[in-house]
């Protein structure tokens, strides 16, 4: 197995895949693993320069896109009640997990049926439902701009939110009093836990986004600020409905990619990470 958590940091990571294009499902989905990584070189003036260089990047974002498209075109033809066994089955299991019960803050996302997202409001209600001192601390993606800007901004109830120009809903920057509104990455405390959306994602924790590069930038802005603070680092935990699980090397990574440390899956929660291994008993 080639697993991107024992050969390279995320950070580091670019897979040398084929610089042939497919737009097949069975062709897109029979590429062999990445069979290396690009070798990172320092130039005289420190930057970093991967041996992939701008071509080979637009040949792996041509890859990615293709996928998209597949995976996508799956998504719509799932047979819905299929998705709606597999919503409820996900959502059970990470209610259910240790991980989840423990957490106390979590950055998770507010799911888009339009966009056959894996489904997230009994995970989100069952959070703002309960009233005990347990309760968790919830913050959920707001769009600032189309330049990757996300920020986690925390809710306390549903009716904070209203719909986005891409029909997503989430917070107005300031509640119902008019205070701004908590902001993760100014919070005091840590985020246990992400519970992360996506297209596609493989057993080695390569995730194939919608393209924006929004939580590629944040989760590297967050896991920055953790390391700077001395955080620990949260859990990334990807939802995903069976057929977005896709063989390993199908998805391409490129230096931005960040892994995730698990999958939740309707047959389980599958740990990648060594974080995620020594959680999972
Ligand atoms: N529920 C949810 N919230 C989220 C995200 C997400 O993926 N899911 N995001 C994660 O980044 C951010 C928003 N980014 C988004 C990026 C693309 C699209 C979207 O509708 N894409 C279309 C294709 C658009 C096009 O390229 O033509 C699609 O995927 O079909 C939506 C949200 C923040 N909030
Ligand atoms: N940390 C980052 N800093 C700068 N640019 C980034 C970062 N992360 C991603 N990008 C850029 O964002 C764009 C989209 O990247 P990519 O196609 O990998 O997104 P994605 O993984 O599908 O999206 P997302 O991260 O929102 O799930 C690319 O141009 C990529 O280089």
């Amino acid at each position: 197995m080639t697993n991107p958590w024992t050969v390279a940091t995320s950070a580091t990571a670019v897979g040398l895949s084929s610089t042939r294009f497919f737009f097949t499902r069975s062709a897109i989905l029979r590429r062999q693993p990445s069979p290396c990584y690009g070798v990172a070189t320092m130039s005289a003036t420190g930057e970093q320069n991967f041996s992939s260089d701008a071509a080979h990047l637009e040949t792996i974002f041509k890859q990615k896109k293709a996928l998209r498209s597949v995976v996508k075109r799956d998504l719509k033809s799932m047979d819905p009640t299929l998705r709606s066994q597999e919503d409820e089955a996900i959502q059970r299991i990470v209610m259910e997990a240790p991980w989840f019960k423990a957490c106390k803050r979590l950055c998770a996302y507010i799911s888009c049926s339009a966009l056959r997202e894996v489904d997230t409001t009994r995970i989100l209600s069952h959070i703002l439902g309960s009233h005990s001192e347990m309760q968790k601390k919830l913050f959920v993606p707001r769009v600032e701009d189309r330049n990757r800007n996300m920020r986690m901004l925390h809710i306390s109830s549903t009716n904070d939110l209203i719909a986005n120009s891409m029909d997503i809903l989430e917070p107005a920057p300031v509640d119902a009093d008019g205070n701004e509104r908590e902001d993760v990455l100014f919070a005091n405390e840590p985020v246990d836990l992400f519970l992360l959306p996506g297209l596609a994602f493989d057993k080695a924790g390569r995730r194939l986004g919608r393209g924006g590069g929004y939580y590629d930038t944040f989760l590297s802005r967050y896991q920055e600020l953790a390391m700077e603070r001395n955080w620990k680092q949260p859990l990334k935990i990807a939802l995903c409905y069976s057929v977005q699980i896709v063989d390993e090397g199908t998805i391409p990574l490129t230096p931005n990619d960040i892994l995730v440390d698990a999958l939740v899956s309707p047959s389980g929660v599958i740990p990648i990470s060594p974080a995620a291994l020594e959680i999972h008993h």
